[in-house]
């Protein structure tokens, strides 16, 4: 329940309507306890008494209570339900907020699948109970605590009975409860891992279809579905013997009133009235304790799904710093110093090994290697999508970590291995990075990135809308915006992650001289940082960084590491045939 208390902070600005909903409940549970003791009255002082005049007036009494018992019910549905409504959407956006300032490893833990389903259906658990929180849950208790002291008041002699039905109740919703919470907690889990299939599966479609591997899929998702089956019947089972036992106690407990009760009466050791009044009260005691052990199921989930709303809300992210350094003239110098990093997880090794090398203003410096070797690792601690474990790297001679992320973040374009397009139009998705940037800019940037022609090319030209995750261009097209939506922020520092495999070599080559002529005729100038697997796009780096297993293993010009690494000569080799009788001369 820690999980779900902690959760209530976000009622804070919702707590004077929160407050009036809770007097609204106070006062609808006073009018429904008035009822049992009017009934009283009707019996003994007007029909026993034979006294019209109070059989009426009590019953008007008893319909104004009613009334008002209704007026405060209405009045506190529709609070409670726009407070809670208020609670899940705050909470949703919190989360997304969360989200936003993630950290890759964040995203490496809480994948999107997991993330969908906290957002929704986690946070609708949660809504849901603390809507009921603000009627039933909380109206239960003080409806039994009322009932039970008027029972005592009104009827001692009953007061037994109800003593005897109450520890037993509790002990036996203590016995479900604790049997019920671990298999609330496996149906959250399989819900959990139903989405994560569907996710895949619905994102992965289309390789399903190509490997003809839907009936695979369709039995990985049916496994999945009928886990969850299982647990939910294994939940609905549980309550199946719950409730009606606890019904059944309720009943006798009331056969046990009127038994006694009647005795009495019969005795003359209470009138008619009482018996009543004693049997509403002790109903009215234990109804609510019924009710509320039906709702720990609800209560149950609720908590787990609050502990991993919490999961989000808590991860630790890069904290925003607005004490962090800014760099007034940036020249985008980018030096590596014995860094060396592993992936968060106690058992992973270090992907990448005391690398130092510095890029110069306006050089181009391209990384290579094997595939695995590091690279995208490598560039994706410059922006610090992840943090160095050891050494450092600057940006114009400051640490990378001195910066606030955001501010590191917009003096460098980078454009990611995986290229990902949003809904909405060309433009806007080369805006994306710069928004407020005009027609023109947008055009040049495109041109840059060899896009400008295909784009004309298109029915609505760079009004064209772009489908979800880009399905309506091809790779090499997508490629190309991706450049265009790096190269439009106009930064410091260029970041290609193998944003040119998809394009043709004759595209490539053009791409690499208009990106040379860019960088040649900025004002102000630009690094480029090109990871490559093709030897073809790094021919005209000013240096180029050969990796291997996470380590530098050479690092010069293309003449110089002909001459100096026979794992850049073996990558050549493999990619571009023999070396031609002038490159040999030049080697061993
Ligand atoms: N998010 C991650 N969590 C854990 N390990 C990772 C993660 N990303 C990459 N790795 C591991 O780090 C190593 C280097 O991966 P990286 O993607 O940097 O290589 P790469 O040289 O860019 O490969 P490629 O050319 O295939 O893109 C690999 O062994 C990979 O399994």
């Amino acid at each position: 329940m820690k999980s779900l208390f902690r959760l209530y902070r976000f009622l804070i600005p919702y707590r004077i309507p929160s407050v009036i909903a809770l007097l609204l409940l106070f006062a609808m549970v006073a009018a429904d306890l008035l009822i049992p003791h009017l009934t009283q009255r009707i019996i003994d002082q007007g029909i026993g008494a034979g006294d019209l005049e109070v059989v009426i007036t009590t019953a008007m009494f008893m319909a104004g209570a009613a009334l008002l018992s209704a007026a405060f019910a209405i009045a506190n549905n529709y609070l409670s339900v726009s407070i809670s409504m208020a609670f899940g959407a705050d909470l949703r956006s919190a989360m997304i907020r969360k989200t936003q300032s993630f950290s890759f490893a964040n995203l490496d833990t809480l994948q999107t699948g997991k993330l969908i389903v906290r957002s929704t259906s986690d946070v609708n658990a949660v809504q849901m109970i603390v809507m009921l929180s603000l009627r039933i849950l909380t109206r239960a208790p003080i409806w039994a605590i009322g009932a039970i002291i008027l029972l005592v008041i009104t009827s001692p002699r009953l007061a037994p009975i109800m003593a005897g039905a109450i520890p037993l109740i509790i002990l036996l919703v203590w016995l479900f409860g604790r049997r019920a919470q671990p298999l609330f907690l496996i149906v959250q889990q399989r819900l959990d891992r139903l989405n994560i299939v569907l996710q895949e599966n619905l994102a992965g479609v289309r390789v399903v279809k190509a490997f003809v591997r839907s009936q695979r899929e369709t039995t990985r998702f049916e496994a999945a579905n009928d886990e969850l089956m299982t647990g939910t019947i294994n939940v609905a089972r549980l309550m199946a013997v719950f409730s009606p036992i606890m019904l059944l106690l309720l009943n006798l407990s009331i056969t046990a009133a009127v038994w006694l009760g009647g005795k009495t009466a019969l005795s003359g050791g209470m009138t008619v009235g009482e018996v009543v009044a004693a049997i509403n009260y002790l109903s009215f005691a234990l109804f609510p304790i019924l009710m509320l052990s039906g709702m720990l199921g609800p209560i149950s989930a609720a908590d787990a799904s609050a502990r991993r709303i919490l999961e989000v809300l808590d991860a630790d992210t890069l904290p925003r710093r607005d004490d962090g350094a800014v760099i007034t003239h940036q020249q985008g110098r980018i030096v590596f110093e014995n860094v060396s990093f592993s992936y968060p997880g106690e058992t992973s090794e270090a992907v990448l090994r005391d690398i130092s090398f510095v890029a110069e203003p306006g050089q181009i410096v391209a990384i290579v290697g094997a595939t695995g070797s590091g690279k995208s690792t490598l560039i994706h601690l410059i922006p610090r999508f992840y943090d160095v474990n050891a050494g450092r790297i600057t940006f114009d001679g400051v640490d990378v970590r001195d910066f606030d992320p955001a501010v590191l973040r917009r003096m460098i374009g980078i454009a990611l291995q995986e290229t990902v397009l949003f809904t909405g139009s060309i433009a806007d998705n080369i805006r994306y990075g710069r928004p407020d940037a005009d027609d023109e800019e947008v055009r040049a940037a495109a041109k840059t990135a060899q896009a400008d022609a295909f784009i004309q090319g298109l029915p609505e030209g760079y009004a064209t809308m772009v489908g979800q995750r880009g399905v309506n261009l091809s790779g090499g097209q997508r490629q190309r915006i991706a450049i265009a939506r790096a190269l439009l922020i106009k930064p410091r520092l260029l970041i290609l992650d193998d944003s040119t495999s998809a394009l043709d070599i004759e595209t490539e080559i053009k791409l690499q001289d208009a990106l040379d002529a860019l960088i040649a005729s900025a004002r102000r100038a630009i690094t480029c940082i090109i990871v490559a697997q093709r030897i073809s796009t790094v021919l005209l780096a000013d240096k180029i960084i050969v990796l291997d297993h996470g380590q530098i293993s050479a690092c010069g010009s293309h003449q110089q590491l002909l001459q100096e690494s026979s794992v850049y000569r073996d990558i050549y080799r493999s990619q571009l045939g023999e070396l031609s009788a002038a490159e040999g001369e030049t080697h061993e």
